[in-house]
């Protein structure tokens, strides 16, 4: 039975050996070496410092192609002409899959073609050497980021490689990820992943990770995505990862939002070892966008003004293409550049918006039932409390496909466009908190003159593409 505990040095040793085979690159990590090679790297690409020594919010888009050069031309644009602080490698979905050989297949047609044949960067097929080559020819930080359930080898070779983090957990990227992966297995997975963190960690090279904050992007209700964030916080820690940064995705409505990220922090302060330095990251908004440059760029403006209040150490920035995918780099650049230029305009002026510590203590409130619940189902160990409690349904995440959470929540937007759980599940929740869902959300019932109904969901769901926050009915 798999608990919240350090994992054993024997048994890294035997995990590593054994996903070295799965890839013929596995053979190029060497551990030893590899802390050598972070050990040359300048302090301008060590990803933990500059991150937490930021005085005002980094920006960071995301940003994967398939071959090398064209994966530092394209990193050095966003650095250039977007002004990215900190930069991306986006892993591409055979990869996530484990799927190496349709990785290889895709990486040789692109080198064939010119073609992007694959939606990111195979690093396990580009191996130690084209990590560390993409590393040496960026002049900033590079996060690895993907979507992989079994993150095992593409830890072990970006690490070696000389990235220095690395976003995901085991919650964050089955729940909204997979369907086919139990929950168990990926606990079990990403406590290699972060004990090889760990294991950089205390040679000096402090890999900071960052779980999955957005979760199925769509409505998710703020205290069950920090209630995850907690957990994998927590789970990293427990593993020796002491760079930890907690996100967050965007949900639109500005109290709301602001108030999510000051409880992130506050909670990630409270519920993590002391030991560790907890950073706040802000996803732009995950759902829907608009087919329309003009409109997108409104959202990311929106954005960009929650962060300018909110402050959280770092923004996931989007493009006014995101309506139709992976975006052009100019079109990326420029998201860049507009969430820059309304945070520049706005984090100077004082802005006092009303009702802000109320939302936050409502959040807080709602994210310790859960975090109880946890505990109590797992008796204090947070691996078995958190089994148990998506199990039983206490924990839940709305919209998952994964067959790990129940999905039997149902959030919907209040009258002011606040997400609130319209649908409860066997969600762990204090009674007098669902009356003040039920509350808001039939105000907005009276409001619109219907009763509360999936109906509501479902608008809300295509709102903001369809240039609104609440989806009133027509
Ligand atoms: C969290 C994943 C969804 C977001 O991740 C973006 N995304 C995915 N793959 C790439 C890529 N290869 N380059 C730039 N952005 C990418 C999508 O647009 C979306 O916003």
């Amino acid at each position: 039975m798999i608990r919240d505990e350090r994992i054993p040095a024997d048994q890294l040793r035997r995990i590593d050996e054994e996903i070295r085979s799965d890839w013929p690159t596995g053979d190029e990590v060497d551990f030893e070496e590899a802390i050598r090679y972070h050990e040359s790297l300048p302090d301008r690409k060590r990803f933990a410092d500059v991150l937490e020594s930021a005085d005002k919010p980094l920006l960071q888009p995301r940003a994967g192609v398939p071959r090398l050069e064209d994966q530092i031309e394209l990193l050095e644009y966003l650095h250039g002409e977007g002004k990215a602080d900190l930069l991306p490698t986006t892993i591409d979905s055979y990869t996530r899959d484990n799927e190496y050989e349709k990785a290889q297949e895709g990486l040789e047609n692109a080198r064939e073609t010119g073609e992007d044949t694959l939606n990111g960067f195979p690093a396990v097929n580009h191996g130690v050497e084209g990590c560390r080559k993409l590393i040496e020819a960026i002049d900033a930080p590079i996060e690895v980021r993907h979507g992989t359930p079994d993150a095992r080898l593409l830890a072990a070779i970006t690490f070696a490689g000389g990235f220095q983090s690395f976003e995901g957990g085991p919650i964050s990227y089955n729940i909204p990820y997979t369907k086919r992966h139990g929950l168990e297995e990926t606990i079990e997975r990403w406590q290699f992943v972060d004990r090889l963190a760990g294991a950089y960690t205390e040679r000096g090279v402090r890999i900071n990770r960052e779980p999955f904050g957005p979760l199925t992007g769509t409505l998710v209700p703020p205290s069950i995505a920090i209630a995850i964030m907690l957990i994998e916080g927590q789970l990293a820690a427990t593993q020796g990862v002491r760079s930890i940064t907690l996100g967050y995705g965007q949900v639109g409505n500005v109290v709301q939002d602001v108030a999510a990220l000051n409880a992130l922090q506050k909670l990630g302060d409270e519920f993590l070892p002391d030991e560790v330095v907890v950073t706040t990251v802000f996803h732009e908004w995950m759902g829907g966008f608009p087919p329309d440059e003009a409109r997108a760029n409104g959202v990311i403006g929106l954005g960009g003004m929650t962060a300018a209040i909110a402050q959280p150490d770092k923004v996931i920035t989007k493009s006014p293409q995101e309506f139709q995918g992976v975006p052009t780099k100019e079109a990326n650049a420029a998201g860049l550049r507009t969430t820059r230029q309304v945070i520049d305009m706005a984090i100077e002026q004082n802005i006092d918006i009303d009702g802000i510590q109320e939302e936050q203590d409502l959040i807080e409130r709602e994210t310790r039932c859960l975090m109880d619940t946890v505990l109590e189902h797992g008796d204090g160990d947070v691996v078995q409390g958190t089994l148990k409690a998506f199990e039983s349904g206490a924990l839940d995440v709305p919209f998952a496909p994964s067959d790990s959470a129940r999905g039997a929540v149902l959030p919907a937007r209040d009258d002011d466009g606040r997400v609130r759980i319209f649908e409860w599940g066997d969600l762990a929740m204090d009674d007098d908190i669902k009356e003040i869902h039920k509350a808001r959300l039939s105000r907005r019932a009276d409001t619109e003159g219907r009763d509360q109904s999936f109906r509501m969901v479902a608008d809300d769901v295509d709102a903001i593409s369809d240039g609104k926050l609440i989806g009133r009915p027509q």
